[in-house]
């Protein structure tokens, strides 16, 4: 069995009498990506700041890196990084006073400190601005430098919390593939996101936090499972074929303004081909056939308490 990065059981947090984590689970392959799904306020914050130490469970264990938290938080504090959403970028300063900060902090030698700056200045596309204050700074330059100065220490265990949010879908790319390549290195990346496309590109696994519990957790592909919502939709402008269909498909509902209907299904193989059938010995003519398979989205909306927001499921046209 792969060593696991971050093991936890039973982890519960309350503020007051408002329960947060009501007993959650967690095991993180060494070297793979997880990610922490949950809708606003499900506590995905609060489970960073308990395996980062910077915050006590009211209950349960936890070791990350090998190490208790309760027991040994300075070795876990040591084999970790974190970039939360407030950044640990001071404005004030430069990108590479900030950088250089951070080596001192880690106590590395001067001459050590100034070459991992400027290696990975260089490496976050930031050697131009290293001379410019962070203040003047993008959103997508501000995560990059951030994500930099966690790097200084050498963390194998790099937790990130909604590294994306609010940047374009460009710098959401690169940051993307800082991830990759921080896990190609070996790194394990502990992700929490509100995007259910980013845990679909990143993660290896995936937990959806729901009222204070894990509603479900597995792979992308593990997750769509768990939910209905595939069909086949048929679309046609000839309503006389339209009203044909309708009567021999009777697991079909229809839209009779859009002449378009919609057939439950698996969207399998055999499915596809037992109604692929059945419209050519019917001799139905549909003029534009999708499949849609559920996607993290339907899982997430099945999921969790968010189900009365609409979304567009993506389609793919055959
Ligand atoms: N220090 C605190 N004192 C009291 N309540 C808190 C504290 N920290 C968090 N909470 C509450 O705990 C709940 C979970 O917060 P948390 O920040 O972990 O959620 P989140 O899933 O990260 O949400 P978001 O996606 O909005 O960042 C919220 O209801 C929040 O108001």
């Amino acid at each position: 069995m792969t060593d696991l990065a971050i093991a936890a059981n039973g982890l519960r947090k309350s503020y007051g009498d408002k329960t947060v984590l009501d007993g959650i689970d967690l095991a993180v392959a060494e070297g793979t990506v997880f990610a922490l799904l949950g809708p606003n306020g499900a506590g995905k914050t609060t489970a960073v700041k308990i395996l980062s130490t910077l915050i006590t469970a009211d209950a349960g264990q936890a070791r990350v890196g090998g190490h208790d938290l309760t027991a040994n938080p300075q070795a876990v504090r040591a084999a970790i990084g974190v970039t939360g959403q407030f950044s640990a970028v001071d404005g004030l300063i430069t990108g590479e006073e900030n950088m250089l900060l951070m080596a001192d902090l880690h106590h590395l030698p001067k001459p050590e400190g100034r070459r991992v700056a400027a290696e990975l200045l260089e490496r976050f596309d930031l050697t131009a601005a290293a001379k410019k204050p962070a203040s003047t700074y993008s959103g997508g330059m501000k995560r990059r430098l951030d994500i930099a100065m966690t790097l200084v220490g050498s963390p194998r265990i790099i937790f990130l919390d909604e590294p994306t949010t609010g940047l374009d879908p460009r710098s959401r790319h690169t940051m993307w593939q800082i991830i990759r390549e921080l896990v190609t290195g070996g790194v394990t990346v502990f992700l929490t996101t509100q995007y259910l496309e980013e845990a679909d590109q990143l993660a290896d696994r995936i937990a959806v936090l729901n009222n204070g519990k894990i509603a479900a957790e597995g792979t992308a592909e593990q997750l769509k499972r768990l939910v209905p919502g595939g069909h086949v939709r048929l679309r046609f402008t000839d309503p006389t074929a339209y009203r044909t269909a309708t009567h021999t498909l009777p697991t079909a509902t229809g839209d009779n303004e859009s002449l378009t209907l919609q057939i439950p299904s698996g969207a399998t193989q055999h499915e596809l081909r037992t109604l692929l059938d059945h419209l050519h010995t019917t001799g139905i003519e549909a003029d534009e056939l999708t499949v849609h398979t559920p996607d993290l989205d339907d899982v997430f909306f099945a999921l969790t308490d968010t189900a009365h927001i609409p979304h567009q499921p993506t389609e793919a046209t055959r």
